[in-house]
């Protein structure tokens, strides 16, 4: 477990007053940022473009022009070429996420989801992805979750902390009221500008800034979790 407390930030180091947890989604409750980099991959060997699973993991959270522009480097395209790798590859993405169910869920999601239910305690989902209405769906979780923050919701991607603030917002929350779980970097940087706690998932070299640091939620209670944050000071 990794403890950090960001700094010049007002978080509080009260569990007790978490009345919020945001759900990254891509990563974090469902194995959809592999299927991210494969389509991204895709894309870059069709165009030639060298690019790999170890340049990608920067990208995690990352949104979609933000990716491509990552991904073209010092390339010149037109406007029109980037808006049409940019529909490419959602088009492969939106190919791969059509046989996802319920089955796709991580291990140990539905069982925190219901410890937090059961302590009252509100669910959001804080995606970049313009995709996560339909992902939501498809796993069956729409009706367990309080609000949906999307890649609509606001303009200034992670690691902006705007998508988060505006996720506590829909929950009614304070930003110290909440937890955001983010398996990317860009994610956990975001979190942490916004002053919510951040537990991270994967490994430290990428998340390790977050709170707390898991490698994923198969067997992780809430009241587990919760005494980890409060020892996060
Ligand atoms: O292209 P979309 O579906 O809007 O997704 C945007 C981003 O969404 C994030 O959740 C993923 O981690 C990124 O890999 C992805 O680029
Ligand atoms: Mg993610």
């Amino acid at each position: 477990m990794n403890i950090k407390q960001p700094e010049n930030q007002s978080v509080t180091n009260n569990y007790s007053e978490i009345r919020g947890v945001i759900f990254d989604l891509d990563g974090v409750l469902t194995d959809t940022a592999e299927y991210h980099y494969r389509t991204w991959q895709k894309l870059a060997d069709e165009e030639g473009i060298p690019f790999n699973r170890e340049a990608n993991e920067a990208l995690r959270g990352v949104a979609r022009r933000e990716t491509l522009m990552y991904i073209i480097g010092n390339r010149q395209y037109p406007e029109s070429k980037i808006q049409e790798m940019m529909d490419r590859k959602n088009r492969y993405y939106v190919e791969s996420i059509e046989d996802i169910t319920p089955k796709d869920l991580f291990p140990g999601v539905l069982q925190l989801f219901d410890d937090l239910k059961q302590a009252g305690i509100k669910i959001a989902i804080g995606s970049a992805s313009k995709n996560a209405r339909t992902v939501v769906q498809k796993l069956g979780i729409a009706d367990k979750v309080d609000a949906i923050a999307d890649g609509y919701s606001v303009n200034r991607p992670k690691p902006a902390p705007d998508l988060f603030l505006f996720a506590a917002n829909l929950l009614g929350l304070q930003p110290s009221q909440c937890v955001v779980v983010e398996d990317a970097a860009a994610g956990i940087e975001a979190a942490l500008a916004a002053g919510m706690f951040a537990v991270g998932i994967g490994p430290e070299s990428r998340v390790g800034a977050a709170h707390v640091v898991l490698p994923g939620f198969s067997g992780v209670r809430w009241v587990d979790l919760a005494a980890k944050l409060s020892r996060a000071k």
